[in-house]
């Protein structure tokens, strides 16, 4: 028998029996940015599924549709051009090894720095002026739709002042991420009744990450007991929006955040943008006090961003990141 030492790339990459169309969530909070009940609607499916969709945010089609186009351009490229923009640790171009613990999925991406409100000057991919340009433009409106669901979720939460939450976003020194993700179709699986992991299940670190899809499904969301996943119906002109396990240590728990996955469509691509806005690696991470109830205590020991992001970058996609911060 021949053993391969290292088995080839793509046979690390789990199949997946998806879920049937009866398992798709048509019942996905849909909160209206512009509507008077934002705050409310917010409050209620962060403590439900820790997951909503939003609409009426105000970014303009024009924009999502540039950074979409230039996106396409550059995955389009040849391999050997796409990874001389690798490797994507810290920042950059990979492809299909997500991290650096050895998990694996069906897609392409780019992982890059943000500053402020645009691309960190530090992080020299994409090169391409005409890309940088167009997802400057996205990147300063996802911001804000991100400062706008923090403050409302502060407002629903009775929180003072009004950017209790979203300060920690926008301060100078908030650690956030930009990630454009590239999902290749998977035809070879067609008519096999399974799906290959396009990104395997997990939590988000940060605070809140706010995702735009070209439309193509695959995203899945696990339901508060972990034990059903269900298909969030696509929508290009909406944003989704994860509840991350910083934000849920703030909450103390009340928030959940919410275990993801994307599985690949046999047929057409994937392409994603998802903001991740955490906070400045001195913030420490710890339940608001106007949160807890009458003798409520941490679920957690206390521990900063720097030291949470240390420790969640030593793990396995899959694995329960906090508990090893929950108090026994
Ligand atoms: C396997 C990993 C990839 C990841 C870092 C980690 O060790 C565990 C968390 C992963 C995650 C998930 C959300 C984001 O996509 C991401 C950029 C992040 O902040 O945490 C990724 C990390 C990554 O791809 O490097
Ligand atoms: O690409 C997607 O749709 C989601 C990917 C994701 O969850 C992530 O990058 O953390
Ligand atoms: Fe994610």
């Amino acid at each position: 028998m021949v053993v391969l030492a290292n088995p080839p790339v793509v046979d690390q990459i789990p199949l997946l029996r998806s879920p049937g169309p009866r398992d798709s969530f048509a019942a996905v909070p849909v909160v209206d940015l512009s509507s008077p009940g934002a705050a409310r609607a917010i409050v209620d499916a962060c403590e439900r599924f820790g997951f909503f969709k939003v609409v009426n945010h105000g970014v303009a089609a024009g924009t999502m549709d540039r950074a979409e186009t230039e996106a396409v351009k550059f995955f389009a490229q040849t391999q050997a051009d796409k990874d001389r923009a690798g490797p994507a640790y810290p920042f950059g171009y990979g492809s299909k090894r997500i991290g650096i613990n050895g998990d694996m999925g069906w897609l392409e991406y780019l992982l890059l720095a943000v500053d402020s409100a645009s691309l960190s000057d530090a992080c020299t991919v994409p090169a391409a002026a005409a890309f940088r340009a167009a997802l400057n433009e996205y990147i300063a409106a996802v911001r804000k739709v991100a400062v706008r669901v923090l403050e409302a979720m502060a407002d629903g939460l009775g929180l003072a002042p009004a950017d209790a939450l979203s300060a920690m976003v926008t301060e100078q020194g908030s650690d956030q991420v930009f990630r454009v993700n590239h999902y290749p179709p998977c035809p070879a699986l067609q008519g096999l009744g399974c799906s290959a992991t396009g990104f395997g299940e997990h939590t988000d670190p940060q605070l809140i990450s706010v995702l735009r899809s070209n439309g193509t499904s695959g995203l899945q969301i696990a339901l508060r007991d972990g034990a059903q996943w269900v298909s969030v119906p696509s929508d290009r002109d909406a944003f989704f929006v994860n509840v991350g396990d910083s934000l849920q240590v703030l909450t103390n728990g009340r928030f959940r955040s919410v275990k993801h996955r994307v599985v690949t469509n046999s047929l057409k691509s994937r392409v994603s943008f998802i903001y991740f806005g955490g906070p400045p690696l001195a913030q420490r991470i710890a339940p608001l006090p106007e949160l807890l109830g009458e003798g409520e205590e941490s679920l957690y020991r206390e521990f900063t961003w720097a030291e949470y992001k240390k420790a969640a970058y030593k793990t396995r996609l899959g694995d329960n990141r906090l508990a090893q911060f929950e108090k026994k």
